[in-house]
């Protein structure tokens, strides 16, 4: 089937979450981890391309990204989507800007629209000033990230340094007068040159005004909420397409977390208070031993009961590990290991893979050499269920963003694939 939409993300797990909020609709949404190295075949309405281009020097996602758009032109989407993350994490040199420039300039658009907003997951956006739960950004959390630190709350102040155009914004109170006044003040900013337009949504409601206001352009950026109302927007032009029925996947589960975040720290300590086996990843020790302490301890585990491998640590642990090792190996290091695990753990029967943090998402279905998902039912708001092959196997594979689900998320991924 022709596509219609076609969409990259910045990490893995923004994949997911954006190809599970299309795939509220009930339209095939597929996910291709990469760029496929074939021409288009057994293509969904909605394609989503996950690269891991967040932290990468600006030149390689450029080059990715631009391969990715040429594939989706391939498939026949005439619209396109650059998704990144809801709480905006970039480092100082991009690459949010620089990619949604070469994209525009690829489609020859000289407008573009930013909104990251995602009401159900307290993500907000006001007079250009995004906000996590009632802090703003620079005040959450996402302070402390271990790649991305968000220091500014300011969405104009973060992306002008990012991109050659001039920056401009729509408030809530423009947002709030319907379709036609975004329309006018985007003419109007365009007008005046402005080529990367912030647009406020505190609300999915405000969402679903932009999206009208806006589907028609051939490029729009922002996090998942906004790409929510797009299908329904589109339906005319696709009708109905086939629901997708998940396959059965074996019992036998691994659970591997890469993310430091304030949410996944509760996770962890959770699942760690249900009994089940788990096992600490400490990124010095591995500096010095290597992974075979943790593949030795895996391979001795009963999969049945799930067990976890967590890097997930506190602020103050990430900092103390970076100082030794500098930011990138530290990182490196967990990912690698935790890659090594989802591989060992495959050869052990496991079936059923629930994994923690982007970039760690990344790392684990490279190494399970996944290229291809299909979009399943969520667990919570933008972590679905998904599903592929691996080793010539099926498998479920549940990839979440580092901030998302509630603290019962490992028990509820669990509970989610259980027979109802
Ligand atoms: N204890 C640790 N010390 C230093 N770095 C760590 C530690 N544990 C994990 N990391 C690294 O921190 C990074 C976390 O990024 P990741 O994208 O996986 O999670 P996240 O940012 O919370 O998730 P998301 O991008 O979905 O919001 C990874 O590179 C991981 O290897
Ligand atoms: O938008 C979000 O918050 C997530 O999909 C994400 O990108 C986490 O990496």
């Amino acid at each position: 089937m022709t596509t219609i939409l076609g969409a990259i993300a910045d990490d893995f797990t923004g994949a997911t979450d954006l190809a599970g909020l299309l795939a509220r609709s009930g339209a095939r949404v597929s996910l291709r981890m990469g760029v496929p190295e074939t021409p288009p075949d057994n293509t969904a309405p909605f394609e989503v391309i996950a690269l891991k281009i967040r932290t990468t020097p600006a030149n390689e996602a450029l080059t990715l990204s631009k391969q990715a758009l040429a594939w989706l032109r391939s498939a026949g989407a005439q619209r396109f989507y650059w998704k990144y993350c809801s709480t905006f994490d970039s480092t100082d040199k991009g690459n949010i800007g620089p990619v949604a420039e070469a994209l525009m300039a690829e489609l020859s658009t000289p407008q573009t629209i930013y909104c990251p907003a995602f009401p159900e997951n307290g993500r907000a956006i006001f007079m250009g000033h995004l906000f996590v739960g009632r802090d703003p950004l620079s005040e959450s959390p996402m302070k402390d990230h271990p790649l991305t630190p968000m220091r500014d709350s300011s969405l104009l102040r973060l992306l002008q340094p990012q991109v050659e155009g001039q920056v401009g914004l729509i408030d809530r109170l423009t947002v709030a007068r319907g379709p036609d006044a975004i329309r006018d003040a985007l003419a109007h900013l365009a007008h005046d040159n402005i080529a990367h337009v912030i647009i406020d949504a505190v609300a999915d409601e405000d969402l679903a005004t932009i999206a009208t206001a806006t589907h028609h352009m051939p490029l729009l950026t922002g996090g998942s909420a906004l790409a929510q109302p797009l299908p329904g927007l589109l339906t005319r032009e696709i009708g109905q397409t086939e629901p997708f029925t998940p396959p059965a996947t074996a019992p036998e589960t691994v659970l591997l977390s890469g993310s430091c975040s304030a949410m996944t720290n509760r996770q962890v300590a959770a699942y760690l208070a249900t009994g089940a086996p788990c096992f600490q990843l400490d990124p010095l020790s591995l500096a010095e031993h290597g992974p075979q302490p943790a593949l030795d301890w895996l391979s001795r585990q009963n999969l049945q009961q799930a067990p976890l491998l967590y890097a997930t640590a506190d602020p103050q642990s990430v900092a103390a590990a970076q100082t030794k090792l500098g930011q990138t190996r530290a990182g490196q290091i967990v990912e690698d290991t935790l890659a090594a695990c989802a591989t060992t753990a495959r050869g052990h029967g496991a079936r059923r893979f629930i994994v923690a943090g982007g970039e760690t998402s990344g790392a684990v279905t490279q190494a399970l050499g996944i290229t291809r998902l299909d979009v399943g039912r969520e667990i919570a708001p933008g972590v679905p269920w998904c599903f592929a092959q691996t080793g010539g196997h099926p498998v479920a594979l549940a990839l979440k963003s580092g901030n998302f689900g509630a603290e019962t998320f490992f028990t509820d991924a669990l509970t989610a694939l259980e027979p109802e």
